[in-house]
């Protein structure tokens, strides 16, 4: 097996009520690359990130994550060494913690205080990391009052807080502002050409949001790989065309793509 690799995915298939969610996938993440998967409404991007965070089995095919294959490994421990931020993630926070401890209690990989001793180190990480992401100033905020995208870079700071060797974001900029979405592409893009920062995989629908910095992606239509490798070699007008399903012209100025029908 190749020693760098984060994620090594089969021929991976999952199959749910008869229907082909993936089909066939094989895929590897090693820990230097920072991965976009980019396709459509329906085209497998979660169910492919839930193999990644060993949130699901494949039905065929094998898959390991950080050496371990899923399976037949305590799934509680390798989760802890992986961040996730996600849509479905977001709504099992409680409301009433403040982003601080929404942060905070990712040590213990619990949701809300309770008796966890944190030390001063876990409160000066956490608040580096809300930092980090514009949002130290919310610190002491309710979760459930922060805006949408002050929520998301909280649940980004979260999923870094345990300093995970693999950190996977689910569509982070769906649903926010041109403004918003511009200022976490810019940070998404200072964590992808931070040497130290973990192997990162980002699920999105629109080029519009690959952070520069990025440097492979996988483009999937229908539950199977379109194209994957080099960001510069698999972004092109027709591998777009062919995942989207209608011709794309596809344009990039100053390491940020755009496209248009
Ligand atoms: N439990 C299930 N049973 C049957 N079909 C399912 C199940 N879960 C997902 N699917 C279907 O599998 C396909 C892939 O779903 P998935 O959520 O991975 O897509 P996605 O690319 O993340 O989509 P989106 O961009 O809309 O979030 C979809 O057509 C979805 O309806």
């Amino acid at each position: 097996m190749n020693p760098d690799a984060v994620i090594t995915v089969e021929r991976a298939t999952v199959t749910r009520g008869g229907n082909h969610l993936i089909r066939d996938i094989s895929w590897e993440v090693e820990l230097d690359e920072r991965w976009v998967v980019l396709g459509p409404n329906g085209a497998g991007k979660t169910t492919l990130l839930n193999l990644a965070s060993g949130r699901m089995h494949p039905t065929r095919g094998k898959v390991h994550v950080l050496g371990e294959r899923l399976g037949r490994v305590d799934l509680a421990e390798l989760r802890t060494r992986i961040g996730l931020a996600s849509a479905g993630l977001a709504e099992t926070m409680p409301p009433d913690e403040t982003a601080f401890n929404v942060v905070l209690t990712a040590s213990w990989s619990v949701v809300g205080r309770y008796r966890e001793k944190y030390d001063d180190l876990d409160a000066a990480r956490a608040r580096a990391l809300l930092e980090q992401f514009g949002v130290g100033h919310l610190a002491e905020r309710l979760f459930g009052t922060l805006s949408e995208g002050e929520r998301k870079r909280t649940l980004i700071a979260r999923a870094l807080m345990t300093d995970p060797e693999l950190l996977l974001l689910d569509e982070p900029a769906a649903g926010l502002d041109l403004g918003a979405r511009e200022d976490l592409v810019r940070r998404l893009s200072d964590l992808a050409l931070d040497p130290d920062a973990p192997a990162l995989v980002l699920v999105t629908h629109h080029v519009e949001e690959i952070p520069p910095g990025f440097t492979h992606a996988l483009l999937l239509r229908d539950g199977e790989v379109v194209a994957q490798g080099l960001l510069d070699d698999v972004l092109t007008p027709d591998h777009l065309s062919k995942t989207f399903n209608i011709p794309l012209k596809l344009t990039q100025v100053d390491g940020r793509w755009a496209a248009r029908a």
